[in-house]
C-alpha cells in the first residue's frame, strides 16, 4: 500500500509537470491529486516523513548546463506557484483564479499606466489648445461674419477664392526659395524686399491655418459635420495640420546667426498639398476644366525648366562663371540665360556649347535623360488633357465617318447621304452630343430626375393634355423621354401607320398636313405641343391605333419621344391620371376622336379651341 501510494503520488506529480507547458489542466488528474492528498493524508505525511528521514541531505547543486539549469529552476518556480494555486482552490473550489489571470492583471496594470500617461498628454494638449482658442477667439468671431462658422469646401466659392491666394503664396515660395537659393539674389538692398514678401506669404499661410482650415466641413460615417468644434478638432487631428504647423516653423530666425539664406524657408514648400486641393476644387467648379488642366501642365513644364536653370547656375558657379565655354558666361541676366540653356537642353533642341570636363558631360547627359523621360511624360499628359477635352467631338467625328463610309460602301443615294450628314452636323451643333440619354444613364436616378425636372418639367406642366395629371407621373414620363432630331420635311408620323409613340416638341415646329400631295397644312405645332397621342391612347379593336394624320417637320424639329409601352407602364401606377387622359369630359383626346372628320379633309377643325391640345399657331 505504501509503495502503491508513493507510486501514484509521484506519477501524478510527473503528469502535472508534463502538462505544465501546454497549460492543460486535466481535471481527472487534479481530482486524483486532491483526493489523494485528503483521503490518504496520513499516508502522504508518512511518505513525506519517510522521504525526509530516509533522504540524504541534498548535494550542492552541480551545474552541468547553465541553460537547462535555469529552465529547471523556472519549472520548479512555476510548480510552486501552481501548488499555491491548488491549495487556494481546495479552500475555495469556485475561485476563478489562474496563472494567466495574473498575467492579465499585470497587463491591465500596464495599460492603466499607459492610459494615465496618455490622459496626462491629452490634458496638456487640451490645456494648450484652450489657451490658444481663448487668444484667437476675437479674431475667429470676427471672421465668422465674413466666412461663416464652417465652410463647405466643395461648393463654397469664397473658399476656392481663398485657396487661390494661398496658391499664389505657395508658388512664391516654390519658385523664389529655389531661385534665391541658387542665384545671387540676396544683397543689402534686396533683402528688405524679400523679407517683406516672405512675411506676406507667411501671413497668408498663418491665416489659412488659423481661420480657413479649421472651418472645413467633413464627412463622418456619411454625415456632413458642420459643427465648428468638431471641424476644428478634425483639422487638428489631421496630418495636414501637422504639416501646416511644420510649414509655419520660423526657421527664418536663423538669419540672425547664419545670414539671409532662403534655405531656412524650405519648410514652407510642405504646403504644396493646398495647391493640389485648389486645383481639384477649381476643376470641379469650372465649366471647361480642361483649360485649367492645360495651364497646370504648362506650369509643371515651366517649373521643371526653372529647376534645371537653377542647377545649371549652381553647376556654372561650381566650375567658375565664364571659365569654360559650356558654363554660364556671366553676361546679361543670369536667370534668363540659365533658363534659356535649360529650355534648349531639356527639350533637346540642341545648338549648345559642347561640354568638355567630366562634370560638364555628366551634367549635360543627365539633362538629356531628364528631358527625354520627364518632358515626354509631361507632353503625354498634355495630350491626354486635350484628348479628354475633345473626346466628344472625336466620338462624333468617328460616328459620322463610320456612317458615311457605310453608306458609300452600300451605294446609298447621295441625297440620303447628304441628309444623314446634315442630321449629324445639326444634332452635334444643337446639343453638343449625339445621344443625351447615354450621358444621363450613368447617373443615379435621383440625379437624372433632378436634371430632367429642371430642364423640362415646366414645359410639361403647361401641356394641356397633362393638365390634372399627377405630378409624379409627369416626372416618371420625363425620365423615359428620348430626344430625337428630324430634318426639314421629314415625316415624323404617317397617316395609317400603327402608333407606337407620342411626341412632345422640344424645339422647332411640325405641321399636320393632308390633302393631295400633303399640300394642305391643317395646323402648325410649336415647342411645348404634343402630337401622336391619338393612336396611342385609342383601343386597337376598331383600328383606333392607326395614325390619323400626317405630321412632318417644319425646319429642324427637336422632339421628345415617349414610347407606348413606357406610357402604359407609367399609367398602371397612376389610375387617376389615366382617367384624366381618357375621360371624354375632361380630356381633349376624346373630342378629337369625334373631330377626325377634318382629315377627310376639313382644315382647322382640330384646333386649340376645339381640343385644348395645343394652341393653333398657324394654319394655311
Ligand atoms: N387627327 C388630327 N390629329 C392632329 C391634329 N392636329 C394635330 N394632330 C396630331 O397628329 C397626330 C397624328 O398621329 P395620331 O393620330 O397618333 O395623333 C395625331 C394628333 O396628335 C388634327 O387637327 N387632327
Amino acid at each position: 500500500m505504501y509503495f502503491v501510494a508513493c507510486y501514484n503520488f509521484l506519477k501524478s506529480v510527473k503528469q502535472l509537470l508534463n502538462n505544465e507547458d501546454n497549460n492543460s489542466h486535466d481535471p481527472t488528474l487534479l481530482l486524483c491529486l486532491v483526493l489523494f492528498c485528503f483521503a490518504e493524508r496520513p499516508l502522504v505525511s508518512e511518505l513525506t516523513c519517510c522521504v525526509q528521514e530516509e533522504a540524504p541531505p541534498p548535494p550542492p547543486p552541480i551545474v552541468i548546463n547553465k541553460y537547462s539549469d535555469e529552465q529547471l529552476r523556472a519549472i520548479i518556480k512555476r510548480m510552486r506557484e501552481r501548488l499555491e494555486l491548488y491549495r487556494e482552490k481546495i479552500v475555495d473550489q469556485y475561485q476563478s483564479y489562474s496563472y494567466d489571470e495574473e498575467k492579465k492583471k499585470a497587463e491591465a496594470a500596464e495599460q492603466e499606466k499607459n492610459v494615465k500617461e496618455k490622459d496626462m498628454h491629452t490634458r496638456l494638449k487640451e490645456a494648450y489648445w484652450s489657451t490658444m482658442d481663448a487668444v484667437l477667439k476675437p479674431i475667429e468671431d470676427q471672421m465668422d461674419s465674413v466666412v461663416g462658422t464652417t465652410i463647405d469646401p466643395f461648393t463654397d466659392r469664397r473658399y476656392v477664392a481663398w485657396l487661390s491666394i494661398v496658391t499664389v503664396a505657395i508658388n512664391y515660395n516654390v519658385w523664389f526659395v529655389t531661385a534665391r537659393l541658387c542665384f545671387p539674389y540676396h544683397n543689402e538692398s534686396a533683402n528688405p524686399q524679400w523679407l517683406a514678401m516672405d512675411l506676406l506669404a507667411d501671413f497668408i499661410y498663418f491665416v489659412d491655418t488659423i481661420i480657413f482650415q479649421p472651418r472645413k466641413q467633413f464627412v463622418k460615417g456619411g454625415d456632413i459635420i458642420k459643427d465648428r468644434v468638431m471641424t476644428k478638432q478634425n483639422y487638428r487631428d489631421s496630418e495636414r495640420f501637422t504639416m501646416d504647423l511644420i510649414c509655419l516653423l520660423p526657421f527664418d530666425l536663423l538669419y540672425f546667426q547664419f545670414g539671409f539664406k532662403s534655405i531656412f524657408r524650405a519648410n514652407r514648400l510642405l504646403k504644396v498639398d493646398t495647391f493640389f486641393e485648389f486645383s481639384d476644387r477649381l476643376e470641379s467648379i469650372m465649366a471647361k476644366a480642361y483649360i485649367w488642366r492645360v495651364i497646370r501642365t504648362i506650369g509643371y513644364l515651366l517649373f521643371m525648366l526653372h529647376i534645371n536653370a537653377c542647377f545649371y547656375y549652381v553647376a556654372s558657379d561650381y566650375q567658375g562663371i565664364g571659365e569654360t565655354k559650356w558654363v554660364y558666361s556671366g553676361n546679361g541676366s543670369a536667370y534668363l540665360r540659365c533658363y534659356y540653356h535649360a529650355v534648349r537642353s531639356l527639350i533637346n533642341i540642341g545648338g549648345l556649347s559642347e561640354p568638355h570636363t567630366v562634370f560638364e558631360i555628366t551634367f549635360q547627359m543627365t539633362n538629356f535623360f531628364t528631358g527625354v523621360f520627364v518632358f515626354s511624360s509631361l507632353i503625354g499628359q498634355m495630350r491626354d488633357v486635350i484628348g479628354a477635352a475633345t473626346a466628344g467631338q472625336t466620338y462624333f467625328r468617328a460616328s459620322m465617318d463610320g456612317t458615311v463610309e457605310y453608306m458609300v460602301n452600300n451605294n446609298i443615294p447621295s441625297m440620303v447621304q447628304n441628309r444623314v450628314r446634315t442630321w449629324y452636323t445639326y444634332t452635334w451643333d444643337a446639343q453638343g452630343m449625339l445621344d443625351e440619354s447615354e450621358l444621363l444613364d450613368k447617373m443615379p436616378l435621383v440625379m437624372r430626375t433632378a436634371i430632367a425636372v429642371d430642364i423640362n418639367l415646366t414645359t410639361f406642366q403647361k401641356i394641356d393634355l397633362f393638365k390634372g395629371c399627377d405630378q409624379q407621373m409627369l416626372v416618371d414620363m420625363l425620365l423615359r423621354l428620348k430626344s430625337i432630331i428630324y430634318l426639314p420635311g421629314d415625316f415624323v408620323v404617317k397617316k395609317g401607320d400603327i402608333g407606337k409613340e407620342m411626341y412632345i416638341i422640344k424645339g422647332g415646329a411640325v405641321q399636320v398636313v393632308g390633302g393631295p400631295d400633303n399640300s394642305i397644312v391643317f395646323v402648325t405645332l410649336k415647342a411645348g405641343c404634343v402630337f401622336g397621342e391619338i393612336s396611342l391612347l385609342q383601343s386597337s379593336k376598331d383600328g383606333g391605333n392607326r395614325r390619323t394624320a400626317n405630321v412632318k417637320a417644319y425646319g429642324f424639329a427637336n422632339l421628345f419621344v415617349l414610347e407606348k409601352k413606357d406610357l402604359f407602364d407609367i399609367l398602371v401606377h397612376y389610375p387617376e391620371s389615366q382617367k384624366v387622359l381618357t375621360n371624354p369630359r375632361t380630356n381633349s383626346l376624346s373630342k378629337l376622336q369625334k373631330t377626325n372628320s377634318f382629315l377627310s379633309p376639313t382644315p382647322g377643325v382640330y384646333s386649340s379651341s376645339s381640343t385644348g391640345l395645343c394652341p393653333r399657331l398657324s394654319a394655311s
